[in-house]
């Protein structure tokens, strides 16, 4: 069951929660010809600022496919798909970039660049919004790591990682630029079940303090409970599911 969406300024007032996201009726097929497979059909799914919605489904079941959807990795074949309001489908090139500027990934491959430590790769995630401020990202950057458990590594090479742990620089990357929206696919599949909740949690905390919206597809029940609300796709389709996750903040 989706929350309340209404959401409190500072001042106390309470308006009505964004909507970030908003798919209406999209179906998705990869191939042609007999070689065409529906993948996704019909997926209506409205995502509002704060909301951490949690995607789960068997595998392959198009949980990766409905995320590079709804991040405008791939085209829109049927239905329609606003994000911050605008239908993505009638957007200039710059409106689509300006979009994304405002959207981060955390992917299963984690996509670190190896000529850059940990550090400057989290810092990478930054580099893009116009009023960053090197010396405070710096600072925000190793306190995320921190947290993450790799302030020991703000030095270190990816190579010289774990799978885990290069997952955690990914997710810091996604979170040190205060996005809009975070698109997190299988976060916490190569993290142990304290690691996967440190990083989860502070996931739900940005999306508590700047009511960012995160999306996760996952299949570990240890972090269920993070979630605001959870939806299910299995053959296609998405249902959303109640939700006995509480507000940890
Ligand atoms: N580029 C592609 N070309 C053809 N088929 C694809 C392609 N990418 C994915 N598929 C197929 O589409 C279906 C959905 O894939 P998708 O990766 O979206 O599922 P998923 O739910 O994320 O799976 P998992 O939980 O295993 O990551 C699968 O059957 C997959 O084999």
């Amino acid at each position: 069951m989706s929350e309340e969406p209404l959401s409190e300024d500072a001042d106390g007032i309470k308006r009505e929660k964004a909507v970030v996201v908003e798919a209406q009726a999209l179906d998705y097929a990869y191939g042609t010809g007999p070689q065409r497979r529906q993948v996704l059909s019909d997926i209506n799914l409205v995502v509002r600022e704060g909301d951490v919605v949690l995607l789960t489904g068997p595998s392959g079941s198009g949980k990766t496919t409905l995320l590079t959807l709804i991040g405008t990795l791939r085209h829109i074949q049927e239905g329609q798909l606003s994000l911050f309001g605008k239908d993505v489908s009638k957007t200039t090139t710059k409106e689509l970039l300006r979009l994304r500027n405002r959207v981060r990934f955390v992917f299963q491959r984690h996509n670190l660049l190896g000529s850059l430590n940990v550090l400057q790769n989290v810092i990478s995630g930054i580099m893009v919004t116009p009023l960053s401020d090197p010396e405070w990202d710096e600072q925000r950057a190793v306190a995320l790591l921190d947290t993450l458990g790799l302030g020991e590594k703000v030095k270190s090479w990816p190579d010289q990682l774990s799978g885990g742990q290069q997952q955690r620089v990914a997710i810091a990357r996604a979170l040190v630029s205060l996005p809009d929206l975070i698109l997190a696919d299988e976060p916490t599949a190569s993290l142990d079940r304290e690691s996967g909740r440190i990083a989860l949690e502070q996931m739900r905390a940005l999306a508590n303090r700047i009511n960012c919206a995160v999306v996760i597809s996952s299949h570990d029940e240890r972090i269920f409970d993070i979630a605001t609300r959870r939806v299910h796709i299995d053959d296609g389709h998405l249902r959303e599911l109640e939700t006995t996750g509480t507000n940890p903040s």
